[in-house]
């Protein structure tokens, strides 16, 4: 007897050329049902050929859910676009933005439509770009939440969206169900950037929380700004314990793991002596 997962797999890869799919996919396992056909033979490539993007090769995320709100058969609805999560971390200065730009910029320009959207708690440069560290600038969505990103573009112009990009994700609490209903519901490919972890190198946000939906995860390193090995880690320069803290070189420096700890015993060391100087100048008042 076959076991149920080689029944499953045969059921998945006969796909919608084979008659008897739909009926009995959806008697075995009403998941099969789902508007959801993985390439389990070949995988897509990230950056598609030019000539494969024309609206015909590569139907929009608009033209899935048209599919979806059944005016075409279900069958023709699972051969849609199927949406991509990619992950890009790393601490601060690492280029997760610039790669973040990169990858959209490349999207744009094979034709895809393109929207980036950023935390409106980010306003080191304005709230109408996304600016790297070097300087390189793309005009983005700032939102304080990613529900509020279909509204603000509404129905149509969202559904016309191919490529969503998402910087600053540590600041978005409902990055994990924005994340999956765009790529598993609306068929988006989603590149999201942020930190993985604060200055405490604890969890930051629920950037964590995505990485069981994602296609790829990409973990970028900085330079150690004191030895020039590379940086894993965020230290912050400054005694403030708040996790956020909107801030740039003024605030953060990336540092490998050795500068990391050493660090956490400078700034401990500095809170001590500070806490004497202030308790001192008390007494003397
Ligand atoms: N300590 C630093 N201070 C300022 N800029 C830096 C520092 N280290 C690297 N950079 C620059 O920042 C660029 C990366 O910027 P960005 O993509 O915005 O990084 P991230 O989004 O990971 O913070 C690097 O290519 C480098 O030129
Ligand atoms: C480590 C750490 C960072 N932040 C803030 C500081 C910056 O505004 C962003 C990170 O920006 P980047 O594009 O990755 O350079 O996050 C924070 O609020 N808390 C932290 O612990």
């Amino acid at each position: 007897m076959r076991s149920i997962s080689s029944a499953m797999r045969s059921l998945l890869l006969s796909g919608p050329s084979s008659p008897a799919f739909l009926p009995r996919a959806t008697a075995l396992c009403p998941l099969l049902s789902l508007p959801f056909r993985p390439d389990l033979s070949r995988p897509r490539p990230l950056a598609p050929p030019a000539r494969s993007l024309s609206k015909k090769a590569a139907p929009t995320a608009a033209a899935a859910r048209t599919r979806l709100d059944g005016r075409v058969p279900a069958m023709e609805a699972r051969e849609a676009q199927s949406g991509e999560i990619h992950v890009i971390v790393g601490p601060m200065f690492a280029g997760k933005t610039t790669a973040l730009l990169r990858r959209v910029q490349a999207e744009a320009g094979t034709g895809r439509t393109v929207a980036l959207i950023k935390s409106d708690k980010d306003n080191r440069y304005g709230l109408d770009s996304v600016v790297t560290h070097d300087g390189t600038k793309m005009a983005c969505w700032a939102l304080p939440e990613l529900s509020t990103f279909q509204d603000k573009l509404g129905r149509e112009a969202y559904d016309k969206v191919d490529v969503i990009g998402i910087d600053e994700a540590q600041f978005f609490d409902d990055l994990h169900d924005f994340c999956s209903k765009a790529a598993d519901h609306d068929g988006k490919i989603v590149v999201v950037a942020g930190l993985d972890g604060d200055y405490k190198r604890n969890k930051f946000g629920s950037v964590l929380d995505i990485i069981p939906l994602a296609n790829s995860v990409t973990k970028l390193t900085a330079r150690c700004e004191l030895c020039d090995r590379r940086a894993s880690f965020t230290l912050r320069k400054t005694q403030e314990t708040r996790t956020e803290l909107i801030g740039g070189a003024d605030v953060y420096m990336p540092v490998c793991r050795q500068h990391y700890l050493d660090g956490q015993i400078v700034i401990e060391a500095t809170r001590i002596v500070m806490d004497i100087e202030r308790s001192t100048e008390v007494a003397r008042c």
